[in-house]
């Protein structure tokens, strides 16, 4: 078991309180580690595959990654984790294994420092974790909702605009020399400023090809308007539908942060036929942590593809302290981005989360013949009926719309 930074004790010592407030679960990692270091073994085991389910009836099986990957994980401080789902073996298919990474990040300056100090810096940050994924021979990867920025979006104050780039901005610029360098796709998450069309702002998925081109771009269609995440101040609902990838290693799309939250928003990747769904986020504990862990693999298993999770680390303190009209007093801050990165698959089987307070590089191998695998098991696809959905929006977008309740007659009689 990896070895954790403090551990709290049974009677809450200030220990405890302390290391829960860098973001930890009683000095523990994560919950997996928390539950694998408190319980014994045989009943760790039943309680995991209770969590995490199993991947053609086995636990999922532990990939190690290579000395270098692990070099630089050590060498930089990064949780480093590695899994494998499979796929049963058909006769007329070849397996199609493609190895897929997420990387989780904390901003790496203060959101005082100079802006052009910051993206540098991030840049610096990035790096190793991104030679990590290259050397681990990962095909994939995806970042963290505007991974560029700190995420400002609370504040309502315009000066974060200064971070938006064009989608073949220095961002992109810096992936596609790693995207040629190690053969990866890579899904770069900014706030993008749109030249062409009134110099607007959107919030943007970049979808970089492996041999450095840029294959096409994706804009979050659903903007939060809840608790701090006053994201409409700075950008509007992505006008860009819902686009599927064909890429070197599969089919795969983007369903921006929130978007995670709208279960016909997940259908329509699915209907466009992804096999991957990646979900790059940046939310806070207070706000979503009991929905982070149901929410992705719920859209895996009633889509039969796979999702890659991922969530920003850590407090970022903005000079400035804001209100969100919650009553709540001024405050300089979201609260903790808690991390928690995993993949879920189609068959409801999923790997543990990174750490919820270190920065992370997780890394699955999957059969990505397990999607159709579990569309011929469950038929999803085949008993849906799309036809009585689509009758029932069309009918809901009239403004004469009437709910189809049928109430009981004698609901509202005095006596009988
Ligand atoms: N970035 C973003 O959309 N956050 C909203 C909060 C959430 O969906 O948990």
């Amino acid at each position: 078991m990896e070895k954790t930074d403090g551990i709290g004790n049974e009677n809450g010592s200030t220990e405890e309180k302390q290391s829960f407030k860098d973001g930890s679960i009683c000095g523990y990692n994560s919950l997996h580690h928390l539950l694998s270091a408190n319980l014994k073994p045989q009943l760790y085991q039943e309680v995991s595959w209770l969590l995490l389910g199993l991947n053609c009836g086995k636990a999922l099986e532990t990939i190690v990654p290579p000395e270098s990957a692990k070099a630089l994980s050590s060498k930089h401080d990064f949780d480093l984790q590695a899994f494998k789902f499979s796929a049963d073996k058909e006769l007329l298919r070849e397996p199609r294994v493609v190895r897929v990474g997420l990387i989780q990040n904390c901003i790496a300056l203060p959101t005082t420092a100079p802006i052009s100090d910051q993206k540098k810096a991030i840049f610096e940050k990035l790096g190793p974790i991104i030679d990590a994924a290259g050397a681990s021979g990962v095909n994939i990867l995806c970042l963290q909702e505007a991974w560029m920025m700190p995420f400002a979006f609370c504040t309502r104050e315009k000066r974060w605009c200064e971070f938006a780039e064009p989608v073949n901005g220095e961002s992109t610029q810096f992936l596609q020399e790693f995207a040629l360098k190690y053969n990866i796709v890579i899904i770069s998450s900014i706030l993008e400023r749109d030249i062409n069309h009134g110099e607007t702002l959107w919030n943007t998925a970049v979808i970089i090809g492996n041999h450095g081109n840029i294959i096409g771009k994706h804009r979050k269609n659903h903007i939060p308007r809840v608790g701090d995440f006053n994201e409409s101040t700075y950008y509007m609902e992505g006008n860009t539908g819902h686009p599927v990838f064909e890429t070197a290693y599969g089919k795969i799309a983007v369903n921006i942060c929130y978007g995670r939250h709208h279960p016909l928003n997940w259908l329509a990747f699915g209907l466009n036929g992804a096999e991957i769904v990646f979900n790059p986020s940046a939310t806070v504990g207070e706000l979503s942590e009991p929905m982070w862990p149901i929410e992705a693999r719920n859209a895996a298993i009633a889509n039969s593809y796979f999702v890659g999770s991922i969530n920003r680390v850590g407090t970022e303190i903005f000079p400035n302290p804001f209100t969100s009209g919650d009553g709540k007093p001024p405050h300089p801050d979201f609260g903790h981005f808690y991390g928690s990165s995993h993949f879920s698959a189609p068959d409801a089987s999923c790997t543990p989360s990174l750490s919820r307070y270190k920065d992370g590089l997780m890394i699955s191998d999957m059969d990505l013949n397990l999607c159709r695998q579990l569309k011929d098991k469950w038929g999803f696809r085949m008993t849906a009926r799309y036809e009585l959905y689509a009758d029932t929006l069309a009918s809901y977008l009239k403004p004469d719309f009437e709910p189809q309740v049928i109430s009981d007659p004698l609901l509202h009689k005095k006596s009988f």
